[in-house]
């Protein structure tokens, strides 16, 4: 199944000239796919990012999530489905440092008002696990390290079982070590949990380990690049 799809999309912005930022884009990530984006900076790579993940609506061209299309529907709508269906992990952590850091994993679900508090904290503490990291769980989020940080950024991520995690650059402010511990931790979840992935990287070592690299140049899609 298309977890996302992207059919001819463009994007202009105006200000202060005319400015063609994305050039038809079309492309699509199976569920459980672990794909890359690369390119110079400049090529579109946020915009798209943006785009893709409902946040920016003024495009042209289509997006579908799970095979339903998306553009053209309300922020209600799309907030309800972003909440639902995607994960984000950026470059910087964004955790709210006088939270803990079970706190801020659970904040996303106690958002979407699903679930009691108790069975929000019992699913962010099996997410914390999973990362490995629930030893840290009462600890405020300002209190560990950068590597840490990021795998709470992943599990906060995760807290409302996505079907798709995108990412731009979130290995981008880590040591290698730690760039490869987070590169691990997708893998594995793109291969157990059939979580589908699609991270912006200027990482060549990273990209070259994902199922496919999207590479774009001046807007435009250029290869994809199967491994
Ligand atoms: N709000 C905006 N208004 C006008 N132009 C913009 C705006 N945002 C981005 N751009 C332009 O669109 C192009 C694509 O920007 P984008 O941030 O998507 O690049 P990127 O590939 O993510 O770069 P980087 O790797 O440096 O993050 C750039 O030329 C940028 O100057």
């Amino acid at each position: 199944m298309k977890i996302i799809e992207a059919r001819s999309i463009n994007k202009y912005f105006y200000a202060p000239d005319r400015f063609h930022a994305l050039k038809d884009i079309s492309f699509s990530v199976e569920k459980g796919e672990f794909v890359s984006i690369m390119g110079k900076s400049g090529c579109g790579k946020s915009t798209l990012l943006y785009i893709l993940s409902t946040m920016d609506t003024d495009y042209e061209g289509d997006l579908l999530m799970e095979e339903q299309l998306v553009t053209g529907l309300s922020h209600e709508q799309l907030s309800k489905i972003r909440n639902e269906h995607i994960g984000f992990v950026f470059q910087f952590h964004y955790l709210l440092p006088e939270f803990s850091v079970l706190e801020n994993v659970m904040l996303p679900a106690l958002k979407l008002g699903r679930k009691t508090k108790e069975e929000i904290e019992h699913d962010a503490m099996t997410k914390l696990r999973l990362l490995d990291i629930d030893s840290q769980a009462t600890k405020l989020a300002s209190r560990i390290s950068g590597g840490q940080k990021q795998r709470v950024a992943i599990a906060r991520a995760l807290i409302n079982n996505p079907s798709i995690i995108m990412g731009d650059e979130p290995t981008g402010n880590l040591d290698s070590k730690n760039a490869s511990i987070v590169f691990d931790i997708f893998r594995e979840l793109s291969d157990e949990e059939d979580l589908s992935l699609l991270i912006v990287t200027h990482d060549e070592d990273f990209a070259n380990k994902t199922d496919r690299i999207i590479e774009m140049e001046d807007g435009r899609i250029i290869s994809h690049k199967r491994e």
